[in-house]
């Protein structure tokens, strides 16, 4: 049901969620943009009005940020956000320690760290939000990839990188990989976590996979800026189905 045929119908929004999905012009690859639409979606199942706001490079950073959501790019991409992204380190650093819930996948989550040197040698700086770096290689890591999470179950999504990751101790992995990669070809791990971020290399979308996630994210959200979250009842069909279906994928 949409926002507007929830009201239709006579329910009583229980407030406003504003997502904002940084950089959707240069880094939406793999299906990224299919966060927002989950969380836009899983919202308003729970009884709440979503807006969902684009941020590009240039734009004012809009005021009354609940969710950030950001994807993945090519290297390319990378350098086209990196000054914006610097220019906005504050805003988004400053709502990272605030408790903020954010989703960063791939070039953003590299990004999201001290730096990303590429495989031809360019050092894009990151903005340090993350205990992380990045260094790419010749080889790309690609493929489906399944990962074992305390906080999330088991965690489905598709890999595709040439940048190898890895964890300062100001973060801990998201979780560990029974299939696929993850951060880097060495510790068999995958993802980070920081306060309220989920940082990940998984694309697909992640979250229409993985809703244990999008209600986390959701969660957060609420109990900050209303002081608690009522469920909703969400239809987890197409989920289901949707893990079922990543789940028996070969890598
Ligand atoms: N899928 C991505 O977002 C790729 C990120 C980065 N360009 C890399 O290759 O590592």
């Amino acid at each position: 049901m949409s926002p507007a045929e929830a009201t239709a119908a006579g329910n009583q929004s229980k407030g406003t969620i504003r997502v904002v999905q940084l950089y959707p012009r240069d880094m939406n690859i793999y299906g990224d943009w299919g966060n927002a639409l989950v969380l836009q979606r899983r919202i308003a199942w729970h009884g709440y009005t979503p807006e969902l706001l684009e941020y590009n490079v240039g734009d004012p950073f809009p005021d009354g940020v609940d969710i950030i959501v950001g994807g993945g790019g090519q290297d390319s991409g990378q350098l086209v956000i990196q000054d914006d992204l610097q220019a906005r380190a504050g805003e988004l650093k400053e709502l990272a320690e605030d408790g903020a819930p954010m989703l960063v996948i791939c070039g953003l989550y590299q990004l999201f760290g001290r730096f990303f040197k590429t495989r031809t040698g360019a050092v894009i700086p990151g903005i340090g939000v993350l205990d992380v770096e990045t260094h790419g290689t010749d080889e790309r890591l690609i493929g489906n990839v399944k990962v074992s999470t305390t906080e999330f179950g088991e965690v489905l999504g598709y890999e595709n990188h040439s940048g190898q990751t890895t964890l300062g101790s100001g973060v801990r992995p998201l979780g560990t990989v029974a299939k696929g990669t993850g951060n880097n070809s060495n510790d068999g791990h995958e993802g980070a976590r920081y306060r309220n971020i989920v940082a990940s290399y998984l694309h697909g979308s992640l979250l229409p996979k993985n809703p244990a996630i999008a209600d986390f994210l959701i969660r957060t959200a609420a109990e900050r800026k209303f002081g608690s979250f009522s469920p909703g009842d969400p239809d987890d069909t197409y989920a289901v189905l949707a893990r079922d279906h990543a789940a028996r994928r070969p890598r």
